[in-house]
């Protein structure tokens, strides 16, 4: 048997609106291929558990489905980024403006882009009532600790993260398609849009790496 070791660090960024799906499928990447998965999202739910002053400052914003200040999410990410060093990643949630972007840009050449939630806050897990049903309800499948729903999926919430991403964020796509990387994916179901995404990430990072016995 031989596997896949990437040789050079493969950066990409995967955007749809909210609730498309991007966490779900995010996971399914990081752990067939093995790349670092960086979730502003999640980054910033971790700040406000943890009640630090970023997390104070920002809970109201994020409640009220707004985005948060352009500069305060390019140096929170591009700090975690530095952290990683060399290692490949995916960015979910971030950039969602032209300017974090371009504040990313500045810092790293992207490779690619892909185009009733209850989670287990600890480990980021997330379930579907439907989709992807708890094995019992309200408690996550590993550590059987109780699940908890976002104060922002609320549908008023909802309908202003939507107009959000509508408004600054769908510009980000047309950033990228002027720069020939964006690769969209589109279906009405997660389990219908992976082998699409799987298969194209076998391609592209087969590129990257060389295969070992
Ligand atoms: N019905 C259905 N639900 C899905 C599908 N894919 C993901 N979900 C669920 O939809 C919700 C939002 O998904 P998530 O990955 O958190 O989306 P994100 O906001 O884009 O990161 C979660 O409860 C997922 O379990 C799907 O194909 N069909
Ligand atoms: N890159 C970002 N720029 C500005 N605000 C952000 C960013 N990432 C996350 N947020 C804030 O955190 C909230 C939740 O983000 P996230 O978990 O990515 O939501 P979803 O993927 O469900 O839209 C957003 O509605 C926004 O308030």
């Amino acid at each position: 048997m031989s596997k896949m070791v990437l040789q050079r660090v493969f950066r990409a960024v995967i955007m749809g609106p909210p609730g498309s799906g991007k966490g779900t499928v995010s996971g399914r990447i990081i752990k067939t291929f093995g790349l670092t998965h960086i979730s502003s999202g999640d980054i910033l739910r971790n700040n406000i558990n943890a009640k630090t002053e970023l997390g104070l400052l920002m809970k109201a914003c994020i409640d009220q489905g707004q985005l948060l200040p352009d500069d305060v999410m390019a140096r929170l990410i591009l700090n975690d980024l530095r952290t990683l060093g060399n290692t490949s990643w995916l960015l979910d949630g971030f950039p969602r403006t032209i300017l974090q972007a371009e504040a990313l840009d500045n810092a790293y050449s992207v490779d690619s882009r892909l185009s009733s939630r209850w989670t287990h806050t600890a480990s980021g897990r997330v379930y579907n009532i439907d989709f992807n049903p708890p094995k019992v309800p309200g408690l996550d499948d590993v550590t059987g600790e109780p699940l908890v729903q976002r104060d922002d999926d609320t549908p008023h919430t909802v309908t202003r993260r939507l107009k959000a991403y509508e408004n600054q964020t769908e510009p980000v796509l047309e950033y990228y398609r002027s720069k020939g990387v964006l690769e969209t994916f589109s279906g009405t179901e997660t389990n219908q849009i992976w082998p699409h995404i799987e298969s194209f990430l076998h391609r592209k990072l087969s590129i990257h790496s060389k295969k070992v016995a």
